[in-house]
């Protein structure tokens, strides 16, 4: 059983606890309590691995004051950042998330951790009331090298759903990528230890 942690983030009223229960529960609420952070947990199976997944749904983030993140940074292995097309507010804090993230992991793998990033523009079936192009978003996205998509968790169940297994196959991937590298690595480590004792223990 591989264990995926991901972070929904983004302005107040984005839409964070609509994607997280539309994706769960394939359902669209409507109204959902903003007071508590949750952590939902589901198992599914991806690419006939069995995944446990838990998607971290925080309470209203303030849209002022310095971010700290800390906790959610070192928590998830993903995230999705989202931010509601009819709210530019919104977008700017979307902005200020994909910065906070990218400046929190320097010197890790860079690849792997913009793959395991996702930026969403919600709301899509308000575009009659936008105040954020889809070009802004995707610009956003190319400059932070993370993916990009517009959706409405009103209306749009499959697009949630692929959105959410698009982050979740690259997180595992990365992990796949992290499976393979500590082998080597322990494999050397044997070896090593085998030179220094294994040629003694033959000698005596
Ligand atoms: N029209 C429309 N409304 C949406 C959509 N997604 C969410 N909403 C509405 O937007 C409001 C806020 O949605 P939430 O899911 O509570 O947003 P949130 O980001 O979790 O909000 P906080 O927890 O308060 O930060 C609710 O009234 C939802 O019904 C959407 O795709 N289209």
């Amino acid at each position: 059983m591989t264990e995926v942690k991901l972070a929904v983030l983004g302005g107040s009223g984005a839409g964070k606890s609509a994607l997280a229960v539309r994706f769960l529960t394939r359902r669209f609420i409507g109204e959902y309590a903003s007071s508590a952070e949750c952590i939902y947990t589901k198992h599914l199976s991806l690419d006939g691995r069995q995944i446990h997944l838990e998607i971290y749904d925080p309470c209203s983030q303030p849209h002022r004051g310095k971010l700290s993140l800390t906790g959610e940074l070192h928590w998830a292995d993903g995230f999705i950042i989202v931010y509601d097309i009819s709210d530019r507010a919104s977008f700017a804090f979307a902005k200020a998330l994909l910065y906070r993230i990218r400046e929190s992991h320097i010197g890790a793998c860079k690849k792997m951790v913009e793959s395991s990033v996702f930026l969403v523009g919600n709301k899509q079936d308000l575009c009659h009331m936008r105040e954020v192009g889809w070009d802004e978003g995707q610009k956003l996205a190319i400059d932070n090298k993370c993916q990009f998509c517009e959706l409405s968790a009103a209306e749009h169940y499959q697009e949630v759903v692929a959105m959410f297994m698009k982050v979740l196959r690259n997180i595992t991937s990365n992990f796949k990528v992290k499976e393979k590298r500590r082998p080597s690595g322990s494999k050397s480590m044997a070896k090593l230890i085998n030179n220094v004792f294994g040629k003694r223990r033959k000698s005596v």
